[in-house]
């Protein structure tokens, strides 16, 4: 996305963060979700020509936040409400020391949340952009007097040079949930995970550091390290779903995959009054 694009949604929605030297990342307040992160003048993040900028939709693309639910949900949408919500300032970009800059979003629950999951909740949302990383940590608040349980995940869309090259290094002997295979487990054997059809998986108790290269020219290397968030799902709808998604462009698949650390396996449950911290940082390595 550059600059131009951004006159398209309307003034107050969106945050930019810039770190100087062609470094910067663009936030929505609709779901705190990332848009777009540049390293250096280079875009790291996918977002759909054809995404959705109606404050009601999820956006296709950067990185939306799934909270409490990731997936289909009895109570509501798809992967939750926080991608859908929109969330508040708690405080204005600012800028370290170090010329980092940082901003923090807030999302509690309001009469719409507690309609469809009925706990009180704050969630607190950070974001870091620094010369070579983004740094995302979300910190969910237990607000109510009763324990909660929740499903969470950073749906990370990658931008990648073209799908053919992409290898994901790090998967290897991980136990995987196929989505497409009504949750079949298998063994990852390969040591460079390679994606050429449509793909679904949720990698079980993932290293805290993956990379992810793909190229031929110029190679993009990006480092995901990841705090609290032990499943990665690999996702990529492949060309028939991609042309099945209004929002998606068809030849959208070629250059994006999402890898998307999150606690989606087994949900946590927080007691009255407690917090769940997680993270995750990019790292564009040149
Ligand atoms: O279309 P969405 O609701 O944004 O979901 C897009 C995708 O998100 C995740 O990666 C899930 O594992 C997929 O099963 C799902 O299709």
């Amino acid at each position: 996305m550059d600059n131009q694009d951004l006159q398209y949604h309307p003034a107050g929605d969106i945050i930019v963060l810039d770190r100087g030297e062609g470094t910067t990342a663009v936030i929505h307040l609709h779901g705190a979700t990332v848009l777009s992160w540049k390293c250096h003048g280079v875009e790291n993040l996918y977002m759909s020509q054809s995404a959705v900028f109606d404050n009601k939709k999820a956006i296709r693309g950067g990185i939306p936040v799934v909270f409490p639910n990731f997936g289909p949900w009895p109570l509501g949408p798809q992967h939750g409400f926080a991608r859908i919500k929109r969330w508040s300032i708690a405080v204005p970009p600012r800028k370290d020391a170090n010329g980092d800059v940082i901003v923090l979003f807030m999302l509690e629950a309001d009469e719409e949340t507690l309609a469809m999951w009925n706990y009180k909740f704050r969630l607190v949302y950070t974001v870091v952009l620094t010369a070579t990383s983004l740094m995302s940590t979300l910190v969910v608040h237990n607000k109510d007097v009763k324990s909660l349980g929740f499903t969470c995940l950073l749906h990370t869309y990658l931008r990648v040079a073209d799908i053919k090259h992409l290898r994901i290094e790090g998967l290897q002997g991980l136990i995987y949930v196929d989505k497409l295979k009504n949750g079949k487990e298998k063994k990852e054997s390969r040591e460079f995970v390679t994606v050429c059809k449509n793909y679904d998986r949720v990698y079980k108790d993932a290293p805290k550091r993956l990379n992810i290269v793909s190229g031929p020219e110029p190679v993009r290397n990006i480092e995901l390290v990841t705090f609290n968030f032990p499943d990665i799902v690999v996702w990529n709808p492949w060309e028939e779903k991609a042309k099945e998604m209004s929002d998606f462009d068809d030849d959208g698949y070629t250059e994006m995959i999402c890898v998307e650390p999150g606690k989606v396996l087994v949900p946590i449950t927080l007691e009255a009054g407690q917090q769940y911290e997680c993270k995750q940082t990019l790292i564009c390595k040149f």
